[in-house]
């Protein structure tokens, strides 16, 4: 099966007054119709830059695309003209934000939001775009939809708007969606509904998904795969189950060493993982990671790891993984951290 998205190697950079912020460094993955793929990492590593990069939303300059490839569909979008691209976003590929208030227009009707899209991307206009309209914010679970439709933004509540912003996102039956923390700003079971809802509109329309999230009991519920970033790059990536039950960087390990579990021995602490993330501006020579890695051993300072493939395309980027390298595992890293 060929991928939706494939995108190889590719690096973005913003220019600041000390020099070039690597934000994304030569990522390189692949998402498939129908399957939803997580992001998860630490604030800053460049899940947004990723998103953006997607949807070619970064202001070039400051931004800049050093290398690298997206395609989709088969075709790069990095070779698109602003037109092509116009017609790309918020069509075939489409992006859900964190808050919906400011990706709303809060002086338009949610209606006229919704009729406008339909106008644009499907060339549905007059009572035809009305009853679509009408039509999608039933899909996503809001009552009284004709009714709604006459309201402003500022009229819905925070769950609504959410629903209505995944509403417009659907409008054009996306075959990619990027949802970039799509509930981080609603309580918990409204954000339960909003990740139920995705899930079903994915099923029924075989859209594939890209999750962005710091929540990581929600990626473990929605995704089939899981991509784990650090300081730009990705450094492990697997199945679902591969991530949470078999992860291999000591990364990785820190991220799910400071989720609270159920399941936990009693009185077992959470930790975060000790210290920052690099300066972008200035990355550490080699793993990126090994100042704050407490295995670190002397090539980590010096060379970048090389990628160590395993069974269901689990790919880590760690030292650690070397045949040669003293067998470390998640329990040893635990007992040091703390
Ligand atoms: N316009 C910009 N100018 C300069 N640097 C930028 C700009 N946009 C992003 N960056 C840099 O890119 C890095 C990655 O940002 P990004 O928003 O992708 O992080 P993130 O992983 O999505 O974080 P969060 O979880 O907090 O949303 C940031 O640390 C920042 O230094």
């Amino acid at each position: 099966m060929e991928p939706l998205l494939d995108i190889a190697d590719l690096t973005v950079s913003f220019a600041t007054d000390d020099g070039p912020a690597q934000a994304v460094n030569s990522i390189s993955f692949q998402v498939f119709s129908g399957e939803t793929v997580g992001i998860v990492g630490e604030s800053g590593c460049g899940k947004s830059v990723t998103a953006h990069a997607i949807m070619q939303l970064i202001a070039t300059p400051p931004g800049k695309y050093d290398s690298g490839r997206i395609s989709f569909a088969g075709s790069d979008l990095l070779q698109k003209s602003e037109q092509e691209l116009e017609k790309i976003r918020g069509n075939t590929i489409s992006m859900i934000f964190q808050d919906a208030l400011t990706a709303l227009n809060p002086v338009l009707t949610i209606g006229r939001q919704i009729t406008e899209l339909l106008a644009v991307h499907q060339r549905l206009t007059g009572r035809a775009a009305q009853l679509r309209a009408a039509e999608l914010l039933r899909l996503v679970g809001i009552p009284l939809p004709e009714e709604r439709l006459k309201n402003y933004p500022h009229q819905f509540s925070g769950g609504m708007r959410q629903r209505a912003m995944i509403a417009m996102a659907l409008s054009c039956q996306p075959r990619l969606l990027i949802a970039d923390e799509p509930t981080t700003a609603l309580d918990v079971t409204i954000q339960a509904q909003i990740l139920d809802l995705l899930k079903e509109l994915q099923t029924s329309f075989n859209t594939a998904v890209i999750l962005i999230s710091h929540d990581l009991g929600a990626i473990a519920g929605q995704c089939q795969r899981v991509l784990v970033m650090y300081a730009g790059r990705i450094v492990e990536a697997g199945t679902v189950l591969d991530i949470f039950k078999q992860p291999r960087h000591p990364y990785t390990w820190g991220l799910l060493k400071s989720v609270p579990r159920l399941d936990a021995a009693p009185k077992q602490r959470l930790t975060a993982i000790a210290g920052q993330p690099p300066d972008l501006r200035r990355l550490p020579d080699g793993c990126h990671f090994h100042p704050r890695c407490p295995h670190a051993m002397r090539i980590c300072a010096e060379r970048y790891p090389q990628t160590t493939a395993g069974d269901n395309g689990h790919l880590v980027n760690c030292w650690l993984q070397h045949p040669a390298a003293p067998r470390i595992n998640r329990e040893d890293w635990y007992k040091n951290e703390q």
